[in-house]
C-alpha cells in the first residue's frame, strides 16, 4: 500500500507504508557466554522513523550492527526487505551512520561522499541509481559550496552532514544512524534533527536511530522502541502522535514533554 506525504518542500512523495524494513524473531545476540540480546522481536514499518532509546549497555549499538550484518543471531531470525541481512547489504538496501563521521581525511568532502560508488564500480557491484548525484545529496545537507573542503577545514556538524549525505549516495531504503550527533553541541543537533526530518521526508527512506537523548527521540520519532537492560530486551514501542511537519517550537508545547516525560519515567523502570 502506498500512501503520500507533504514534503516540507511541499512536494508529496511515495511512502511505502505497510511494508516490513526490518524484522526481527526472537533475535538474539551472544559475545561468549554473554547473552546481549535476547529473544527480541522488532517489526520495523518502512517508510517509518524509528528511535531507540534504553539504559546503557542494552543492546541499541548491538541490535543496529546485528540488522547491518556486522555480527550474527545466535538463535532467531532478521531479514531486511524480505532478504537475509547478508543479501541485504550485498545489494546495498541499507548505509550505517556512526557517531563519528569517520571520513577519509584526504579525500574532499564530494570524494568522501563519491567514495561508495567508487568502491561499487571496483567490485562489479549494481548500485541502484537514483535522482541525486553527490553533488546534489551534498546541497540536501545544505554543503553546497564546500564540495572540495577537506575534513579538518569542516566543522563536527559538517562531517557529520557529509557522512550521512555519503550514506545516502547508494538509495539506501534503510538508515541505521548511531548517535550521529551525540558529539554536537545541542543547537548544532536541532538544527540537524530539523535537517535530517527534510532528508527522511524527501527520500522516503526508513530510518533507525539510536540516541541517549530523549527529547531527541521524541523530536524525530514517529516511534520510540524502549529497550530494557540485562539481557537487552523490548520494553515498549511508544506512537509519537505529534503534529507534522515536525518543528522547532514543538519543543515548548505540553505534548512533548508529557512525552519526555513518559519516556523518563518507563527509562528508570528499565
Ligand atoms: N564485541 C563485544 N564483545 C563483548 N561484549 C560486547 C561487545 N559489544 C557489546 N558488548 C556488550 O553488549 C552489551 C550491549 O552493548 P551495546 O553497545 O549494544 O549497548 P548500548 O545500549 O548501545 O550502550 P550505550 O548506550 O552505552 O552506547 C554491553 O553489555 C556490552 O558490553
Amino acid at each position: 500500500m502506498m500512501e503520500t506525504k507533504e514534503s516540507l518542500t511541499g512536494a508529496a512523495v511515495a511512502i511505502p507504508y505497510g511494508r516490513s524494513a526490518a524484522t526481527l524473531k526472537a533475535a538474539s545476540v551472544c559475545f561468549g557466554s554473554f547473552t546481549a540480546i535476547d529473544k527480541l522481536d522488532l517489526e520495523i514499518e518502512a517508510g517509518s522513523f524509528y528511535t531507540i532509546l534504553g539504559p546503557s549497555g542494552c543492546g541499541k549499538s548491538t541490535m543496529l550492527r546485528l540488522v547491518s550484518d556486522l555480527i550474527p543471531a545466535a538463535r532467531g531470525e532478521v531479514s531486511i526487505f524480505g532478504k537475509t541481512t547478508e543479501e541485504a547489504r550485498l545489494a546495498r538496501k541499507f548505509a550505517f551512520v556512526f557517531q563519528d563521521a569517520a571520513l577519509l581525511p584526504w579525500r574532499s568532502a564530494l570524494k568522501n561522499v563519491e567514495l561508495p560508488l567508487e568502491i561499487g564500480r571496483k567490485r562489479n557491484i549494481d548500485i541502484p541509481t537514483g535522482p541525486r548525484n553527490p553533488r546534489e545529496l551534498l546541497e540536501l545537507v545544505g554543503l553546497k559550496g564546500r564540495e572540495n573542503a577537506l575534513p579538518h577545514e569542516l566543522s563536527g556538524g559538517m562531517r557529520q552532514r557529509v557522512a550521512i549525505a555519503r550514506a545516502l549516495v547508494c538509495q539506501p531504503k534503510l538508515l541505521l544512524m548511531d548517535e550521529p550527533f551525540g558529539a554536537l553541541d545541542e543547537m548544532t543537533r536541532d538544527r540537524l534533527n530539523l535537517q535530517l526530518l527534510d532528508i527522511w521526508r524527501e527520500t522516503g527512506t526508513t530510518i533507525l536511530f539510536v540516541t541517549h537523548s530523549i527529547s531527541e527521540a521524541v523530536f524525530l520519532g514517529q516511534k520510540v522502541v524502549m529497550l530494557r537492560a540485562n539481557p537487552g530486551r523490548l520494553r515498549e514501542i511508544v506512537d509519537i502522535d505529534l503534529p507534522e511537519p515536525r518543528e522547532t517550537k514543538l519543543r515548548d508545547t505540553p505534548e512533548f514533554t508529557r512525552y519526555c516525560g513518559y519516556l523518563r519515567d518507563l527509562l528508570e523502570t528499565c
